[in-house]
């Protein structure tokens, strides 16, 4: 059932095994898999509206225009690193969380990158091998909208066909600037053709895979908070309601925290709810610590500063912020393109789910690695979590005489930090992203426009691309390139690391292997925040693979 109000939770008066904070994606993931037992009485918690009913969520081509009222409206901090900007920084408040508002490309990241969890956590059952069953079950890969053949664009047998989120290629292609990477790829000894990217080897030119299905957004909310899982008697999702703080509770001596309170973001009236075995938090990668430290769990010093009582000294709560910079770079080309005729393509979408409507970004990316000569080497140690982990991500994109790239650092040094500005909890978190902190960025995002640059030089440009427009790292100089780029970058919305894993016992870190937090009884964290290094991909692949991991771990501890 969906309550839309706290009074309707109040009069239902029902108690709870588990309750999740936040319908996002890894809430939405263990809320659906906790309440697949008719056993457990679950109660999700949710601050934003239903996504149900909402066009612009629906329709993937909308995803730039979505309303902001889906949204926390979140500004970070001045940037040192960026000339002191502060940037607005999108993230979904609505159920389905940022799976409702983002690009919805699905793209898992490298093998590496899942084999370092392991690493860092020590419990080698976090790596790319025991996780990839649960991809499997967690994808449906079905044709493209409107049933465009896409064999030769994918390897079937890296896909799942039966779980809750749907993966499609694009409905269109491929155009004549398609065609024109593809043949690029084939005279390119640098960047190749990669058929199938979610194999764990991401590297190359690449088709782009999305959460679409049948022409439609398939968010976390879509996939797991249906009609079926909201028919269950024993899940109950309570949407427009804000938690505030966990609560300890008076009788236990070891920390023992099941309680939540929550405040009706329409009256501000606010209640508790206790669970009967766990609170899991996964309120996302600004949230969760932000929760954390308005609890009084956090850096102790931090929290006196602000005047928030302290229950459990865990410093590294909200530090330890990764998140993927981009930055924009252009070329002149012999091209037009005809614009979009948007109410057609609305039309159409809404007759049959094809067309321009049912895709959001572009049909092909590029994931390259930085050749090892590059001379950043020498300063710096290549920080890249293995051999099949791509440092950077090009996107590409035709708007007829102008071809626009976004070079995307996947392997920043730099990391930034949530915190809170007071102890009033509906006060915003100051997220300062630390972007550009680390001089290897710098140098990393310089690579990356080289590579871009070699790859528009390739044969199959000629007579297309007719010059480059920058910034270019190679002619101007390097502090006029890193002014530039400290006033264009920004983000591709990809934070985790806020409450990260490591070893069982370990002074560092937030979360035991198991998601528990350190030290208490009771509480858990389950989405982006628990990733301790932002993975080479765009991330909700890895949260979602992780919070189904996580479903599991806790169904058996009980
Ligand atoms: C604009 C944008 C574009 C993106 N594009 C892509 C892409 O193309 N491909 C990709 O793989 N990834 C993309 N991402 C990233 C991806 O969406 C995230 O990695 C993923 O959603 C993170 O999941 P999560 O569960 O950690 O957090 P979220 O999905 O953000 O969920 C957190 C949820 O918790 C709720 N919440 C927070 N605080 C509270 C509270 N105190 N009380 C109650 N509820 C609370 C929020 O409202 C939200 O619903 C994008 C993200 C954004 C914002």
């Amino acid at each position: 059932k969906v309550y839309t109000d706290l009074e309707q939770l109040d009069s239902a008066k029902e108690s709870y095994d588990f309750i999740v904070v936040g319908g996002g994606v890894g809430g939405s993931v263990v809320a659906s898999r906790l309440s697949e037992n008719p056993r457990y009485n679950v109660l999700l918690v949710e601050a934003g509206p239903d996504n149900e009913g909402v066009t612009e969520i629906a329709v993937p081509g909308m995803f730039f225009g979505i309303n902001r009222t889906y949204t926390w409206g979140h500004v970070t901090t001045p940037q040192v690193g960026l000339n002191d900007r502060s940037m607005p920084y999108t993230q979904g408040r609505v159920l389905g969380g940022s799976s409702s508002v983002n690009g919805m490309m699905y793209t898992r990241g490298s093998s590496d990158d899942f084999d370092l969890w392991g690493k860092v956590s020590g419990d080698r059952s976090w790596s790319w091998k025991t996780l990839f069953p649960y991809f499997l079950r967690n994808e449906k890969l079905v044709p493209p909208p409107g049933g465009r053949n896409a064999s030769g664009q994918y390897d079937p047998r890296y896909h799942g066909y039966r779980g809750p989120t749907t993966v499609s290629l694009p409905w269109g292609g491929p155009t004549d600037f398609d065609l024109l990477a593809l043949k690029n790829a084939e005279q390119s000894k640098e960047i190749k053709f990669n058929l199938e990217p979610n194999s764990g080897k991401p590297s190359g030119l690449i088709w782009v895979q999305s959460t679409i299905g049948n022409g439609e957004r398939c968010s976390a909310a879509v996939g797991f908070l249906g009609p079926e899982a909201r028919e269950r008697p024993n899940l109950t999702i309570l949407l427009n309601t804000q938690a505030t703080r966990v609560l300890p509770s008076k009788e236990s001596r070891q920390l023992d925290i099941r309680t939540l309170e929550i405040a009706s973001i329409a009256s501000g009236k606010t209640t508790t709810v206790t669970a009967k075995k766990e609170v899991i938090l996964s309120a996302g990668a600004f949230g969760t610590p932000h929760l954390l430290l308005n609890s009084g769990i956090g850096d102790k010093k931090d929290l006196e500063e602000v005047k928030v009582k302290v229950i459990h000294h865990l410093p590294e709560v909200g530090k330890g912020l990764s998140d993927h910079l981009t930055f924009p770079v252009g070329w002149t080309a012999n091209d037009t393109i005809k614009p979009v005729d948007y109410p057609a393509a609305l039309e159409q979408w809404q007759t049959n789910r094809t067309g321009p409507l049912t895709e959001a970004v572009g049909h092909q990316v590029m994931f390259a690695r930085i050749p090892p000569n590059a001379p950043l080497f020498k300063e710096h140690r290549d920080p890249a979590s293995g051999p099949n982990a791509p440092h950077i991500e090009i996107t590409l994109a035709t708007q007829g005489a102008q071809v626009g790239a976004y070079v995307v650092l996947l392997t920043p040094k730099s990391r930034g930090s949530v915190k809170i500005a007071s102890n009033n909890p509906l006060d915003k978190p100051l997220i300062d992203l630390g972007f550009l902190t680390h001089p290897f960025d710098i140098e990393a995002i310089k690579e990356g426009v080289r590579l871009a640059k070699r790859w528009y030089d390739g044969p199959a440009y000629k007579g297309y691309i007719t010059g480059f427009l920058g910034p270019d790292p190679d002619t101007l100089p390097a502090e006029e390139f890193a002014n530039q780029l400290k006033e264009a970058a920004g983000t591709f919305w990809h934070p985790v690391g806020t409450a990260t894993i490591s070893p069982k016992g370990a002074k560092h870190g937030v979360l035991d292997p198991d998601l528990k937090v350190k030290g208490v009884k009771g509480l858990r964290v389950v989405d982006g925040s628990a990733i301790p290094y932002v993975p080479t991909a765009h991330t909700q692949a890895s949260v979602y693979v992780l919070s189904e991991r996580a479903s599991d771990l806790i169904k058996n501890s009980w």
